[in-house]
């Protein structure tokens, strides 16, 4: 008898292993990293989703708060073939439910085939099939989650020392704690903001640089942080990272699209038309630039041809789509932090007034 059901927009509903009870909905995605689960579970860009693993087996080296990319748990819940007991004691702990004994390859195989859908849980001792269905039905397209921003930042600036080499005003719109950190390693103090700041906000803390970090859902939904990006336009030196390249090429009058079911993972292969040459990097996202406004493509994804690197030398921008801080993942992009620097070091600070 199964404890779990999850509920596909399809009509499907598959039955799993309840290790973590509770039920919800969210957008269901799957990644095919085959380690950094601690990570990716804690990384704020997968709120309002379910988190299918394709790598068959979660959890065999533990799980350290050292790890984390947040303070909780982020994706509404996690599919897995086999879970171990710690990934589904701190699951249940949290509060997120969690399934495993399912045919990953079955939800990996849909997902790819029809897309990223509306996905529904029931776990735990009186999981019925409806209890899933009724979840899925009430989930909403990731779109429609308008202030998602707010469940994911700070609510208060919160300065990270490095050191004092540069001043870095991120617009935190559920910055990984490691992309913070692989700034403040590189001598810069980071003045992390609130998803909403102002463009006083941003004066206020001098900047060198702005930063837009990555984060979840529909770019389009970060109206504050693109109307600070348009108001710093060619003033400040500006870099972002995922939902950061989105948003900071949306607001110079470029577009975004939602992808298929997107890239999430440890593998994507990415090449720098520069140097011609192709690094392996990680990625999770939804969404992709579409018309790159002003900006120009440095770098694009080997597999679909999508964008990965934008670049001015004019607006004295640099921006990537995959997470060149990594965690999990290869280290082979975090070259990207130095260029940020960089960038931040050419030009004086913008004056509060
Ligand atoms: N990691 C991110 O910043 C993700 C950006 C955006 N939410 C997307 O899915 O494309």
């Amino acid at each position: 008898m199964s404890d779990a059901y999850i509920a596909l927009a399809d009509g499907r509903v598959l039955e799993a292993r309840a290790r973590a009870p509770g039920r919800t909905r969210g957008e269901l995605v799957f990644t095919t990293a085959y380690t950094g689960y601690e990570e990716s579970l804690t990384d704020p860009s997968y709120a309002e989703q379910i988190l299918t693993f394709s790598y068959p087996l979660i959890g065999n080296y533990g799980v350290r708060t050292e790890r984390f990319e947040s303070e909780s748990v982020q994706p509404r819940a996690a599919i897995a073939r086999e879970l171990t007991d710690d990934v589904a004691e701190w699951l249940a702990g949290e509060g997120v439910p969690a399934v495993d004994h399912v045919d990953t390859r079955e939800i990996v195989t849909t997902v790819r085939e029809e897309g990223a859908m509306a996905c529904g849980i029931a776990a735990g001792p009186d999981a019925t099939p409806d209890d899933a269905v009724a979840e899925m039905e009430a989930c909403e397209p990731m779109s429609a989650h308008t202030d998602i921003g707010a469940q994911v930042s700070v609510s208060e600036p919160t300065v990270h020392e490095g050191g004092g080499a540069a001043d870095v005003a991120m617009l935190d719109c559920g910055a990984k704690g490691s992309i913070i950190s692989s700034l403040t390693e590189r001598g810069a103090d980071v003045h992390v903001l609130p998803y909403d700041a102002t463009p006083e906000d941003v004066a206020a803390v001098e900047p060198d640089v702005l930063f837009v970090s990555n984060g979840p859902g529909d770019p389009e939904n970060f109206a504050a942080a693109k109307a600070v990006v348009d108001e710093f336009a060619g003033e400040l030196p500006m870099a972002g990272i995922c939902l950061g390249q989105q948003v900071i090429t949306s607001a110079l009058g470029g577009s975004t699209e939602k992808m298929m079911f997107g890239h999430r993972g440890v593998n994507q292969p990415v090449k720098d038309l520069r140097t011609d040459k192709v690094v392996m990097t990680t990625q999770n996202h939804g969404y992709t630039v579409d018309d790159t406004g002003p900006l120009e493509v440095t770098q694009v994804n080997v597999n679909d041809d999508t964008v990965e690197g934008l670049d001015s030398e004019e607006l004295d921008v640099i921006t990537r789509q995959y997470h060149p801080e990594a965690n999990p993942g290869p280290h082979d992009s975090l070259g990207f932090f130095d260029e940020v620097l960089e960038l931040a070091e050419a030009t004086p600070h913008v004056a509060a007034d």
